[in-house]
């Protein structure tokens, strides 16, 4: 029996690990914490929400009390770290928020668990889940290893940055469990339409324009999210104390070449002429400090505990419109902001 601390359970890759190890280890107890902020949506967990090994808290990282009061009452074995604040456009309009969730709320959680788990560090896992944009950007060739030395630009990546350093520090410190992985860009379903794909297919469907950055020349590596969640089970029950690894998709696209597969792909499920749907793609002034490309080694993963994605990406990607279509209550409920009713709806009465 393991009691399992997941934080931000309720957003997009949060809510695909914990469905993950609800389903597939019915012999732990997983508690999913989470402050339901805009992109935190317990409507993505319905599946699995009377489940008897699935418990949630409404709780904010944010404050220390909070956390000190959770890890002394509950007596978790380990943490899987996903709640943070994660769209980089919103860091460069806000940057503080990143620091306070991402940081701040980091540290707390670290806070409390250095001591309640005090005399039991070799025994209580602390994983924290990351970003490859803590390594900066990469010109057109290369790729970010283990060892690539961080170099963040946007207020976002310098976030997790700084949060990937207090993990670490905690580790060599206090001699706590700790892990980290990062990861490239996660793409499927429950995405938050605020994001690249979501918002695209959203703004498709709705007839409204694509905004596509600066040339859309930008490459990102694109991973389907059910493969991240499969890599933290594997990395979090198999890797050594301290451990580091990286998560990609080998799945490198221009922005632009991407949009435009996305087009041919809602032509397609929505019976339009061909073309249609690119009509849509309107360019947009470039995001501040814009990364040119990320690409990621993901082969010590792979060679050290056998993980490879498991979906190619077309495919992936007609799968994931397919969600957003059959979908439209969830997207028309997230867009709406509506979605805190339904926590009220579901558990202000329990
Ligand atoms: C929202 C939006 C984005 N873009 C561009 C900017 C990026 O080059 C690319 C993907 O943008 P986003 O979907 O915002 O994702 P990106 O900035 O790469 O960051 C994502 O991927 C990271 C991992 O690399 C995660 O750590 C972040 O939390 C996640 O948000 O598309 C557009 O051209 N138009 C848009 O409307």
């Amino acid at each position: 029996m393991k009691k399992i601390l997941i934080t931000g359970g309720a957003g997009f890759i949060g809510s695909h690990v914990v469905r993950r190890f609800v389903n597939n280890y019915p012999q732990y107890e997983i508690v999913n914490l989470d402050k339901l902020t805009y992109a935190g949506n317990l409507a993505n967990l319905t599946d699995i929400e009377n489940k008897p090994n699935y418990r949630f808290v409404k709780e904010d990282i944010t404050d220390a009390n909070a956390m000190f009061d959770l890890f002394k009452t509950e007596n978790f074995d380990a943490v899987i770290h996903l709640a943070a604040e994660s769209h980089v456009d919103r860091s460069i309009s806000d940057p503080t928020a990143f620091v306070i969730t991402n940081v701040i709320g980091t540290v707390n959680l670290l806070n409390a668990a250095r001591e309640y788990w005090k005399g039991d560090y070799d025994k209580k896992r602390f994983y924290h889940v990351s970003t490859d944009e803590v390594y900066g950007a990469l010109g057109e060739e290369g790729m970010f290893t283990e060892t690539t030395a961080y170099d963040p630009h946007s207020p976002y990546s310098a976030s997790k940055a700084s949060s990937d350093h207090f993990v670490r520090a905690y580790h060599d410190t206090y001699g706590m469990d700790c892990v980290i992985s990062n990861c490239s860009n996660n793409y499927g379903s429950h995405h938050f339409p605020e994001k690249l794909i979501p918002l695209a297919i959203n703004n498709i469907k709705n007839n409204k324009p694509v905004p596509v950055y600066g040339k859309g020349e930008n490459v990102r590596d694109w991973l389907w999210v059910e493969d991240h969640a499969r890599a933290i089970d594997v990395i979090f029950h198999n890797s050594k104390t301290g451990d580091t690894y990286n998560i990609g998709g080998h799945n490198e696209w221009k922005n632009i070449d991407l949009i435009n597969l996305l087009c041919t792909i809602m032509d397609q499920k929505l019976d339009r002429e061909a073309g249609e749907s690119a009509k849509l793609i309107t360019y947009v002034t470039d995001r501040a400090g814009h990364d040119l490309r990320y690409a990621i080694d993901s082969s010590k993963l792979q060679n050290q505990l056998d993980w490879v994605p498991s979906l190619q990406f077309e495919e992936g990607l007609a799968k994931t419109v397919d969600w957003y279509l059959q979908n439209e209550d969830w997207l028309n409920n997230v867009t709406s902001g509506n979605y805190q009713s339904y926590y009220e709806q579901q558990y202000s009465s329990k």
